[in-house]
């Protein structure tokens, strides 16, 4: 593992922002960190990039016990906070050649990253200008290609996604794919899990500064999961949910639109009380579970209009377990 963290303790006062987590983070993989407000997340990044120091435990990186070898785990870890402070009066270039000399590299070797770095986050057209008038989502981009400067093996990044345009943020799960594809550790912290499903292949969830849970994404779609079946009759798909012995509950989302026979836009003229259009909510095992229940209602005779996840696989992990907590 070139990431591991073992019963890490650290308190702010009185307050246990970490009270005893450990995790394993494994190379060639994207991992997410997932945990509520105040849960501990930005405590741990800042421990593993060797900013803080732990109370207790081990926090090992690339190999090195950062405690002991702080300066060679910090030299293979790439650490991009949440909210990337610049030096107003550098520009993006010069930002990223003076990490690039901080880390010891070459001018000419780090002339030739900045520019190549500022390439791949798009910034090439801002690289002569003050890093003032960057906005904020190009900050963070400027603040991921200054975690890459010296090509580290592990990657920390808080947030990554906050602030960016849907665009930066494809461009940002491409880049974090393609990093854990050469090999790299990502450990990346957010609170949009809809798209960490899409970016990450492993999973841990903090709670209250400890380890709540941990494991593949894949299992996470793997296991039970809620669905969401609409079809043009709610009656017709009712009984024969009913009949198929199914446990479903109406699907009240926020628009309306699938909550029932009589409350939307769907139930239009001559659909008649009942008879309209609706929608319900499933417990599926697995996507295999989910085709057999639409081939099913297909043979059946329901006309389905469409099944898909409510929500995604980590989305509803996070909920299953604050709902465990209660
Ligand atoms: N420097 C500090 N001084 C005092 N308390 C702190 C400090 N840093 C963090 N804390 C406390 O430690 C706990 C964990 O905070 P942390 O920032 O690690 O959470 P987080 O999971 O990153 O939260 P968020 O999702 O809101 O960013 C919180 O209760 C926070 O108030």
């Amino acid at each position: 593992m070139s990431l591991s963290v073992r019963a890490v303790h650290r308190s702010f006062g009185t307050v246990r922002a970490l009270d005893g987590v450990s995790l394993e983070a494994r190379p060639g993989a994207v991992t997410a960190l997932i945990g509520p407000n105040g849960s501990g997340k930005t405590t741990l990044l800042l421990i593993l990039a060797g900013l803080l120091v732990p109370d207790a435990g081990e926090v090992r990186v690339g190999g090195y016990d950062v405690a002991v070898h702080g300066y060679a785990a910090r030299a293979r870890t790439g650490w991009m906070p949440d909210a990337f402070g610049t030096w107003d009066s550098l520009t993006a270039r010069e930002v990223l050649r003076t990490f690039a000399a901080a880390y010891r590299m070459a001018p000419d070797r780090g002339a030739a990253r900045a520019a190549e770095l500022l390439e791949t986050v798009h910034l090439t057209e801002f690289a002569d200008r003050p890093a003032s008038v960057l906005s904020r989502g190009q900050k963070q981009r400027l603040g991921l290609a200054r975690a890459l400067v010296h090509d580290p093996e592990v990657l920390l990044l808080d947030e990554p996604a906050s602030g960016l345009d849907p665009r930066s943020r494809v461009d940002l799960r491409v880049l974090l794919r393609r990093l854990a594809a050469e090999g790299r550790t990502v450990l990346v912290s957010s609170h949009v899990l809809t798209e960490l499903d899409e970016m990450a292949d492993d999973a841990v969830f903090l709670s209250r500064g400890r380890t709540a849970a941990s494991g593949s994404v894949a299992s996470a779609e793997a296991g039970p999961r809620t669905w969401r079946l609409r079809a043009l009759s709610f009656p017709a798909l009712t009984r024969w949910l009913d009949s198929a012995g199914a446990a479903w509950r109406p699907d009240d989302d926020a628009d309306g639109r699938g909550a029932g026979p009589d409350s939307g836009p769907d139930s239009g003229p001559g659909a008649g009380p009942g008879a309209g259009p609706g929608g319900v909510l499933v417990e599926v095992q697995g996507e295999e579970g989910a085709a057999a229940l639409l081939r099913d209602a297909v043979a059946a005779g329901v006309p389905v209009t469409s099944l898909a996840p409510a929500g995604g696989a980590l989305e509803q992990a996070y909920l299953a377990l604050e709902e465990e907590r209660r």
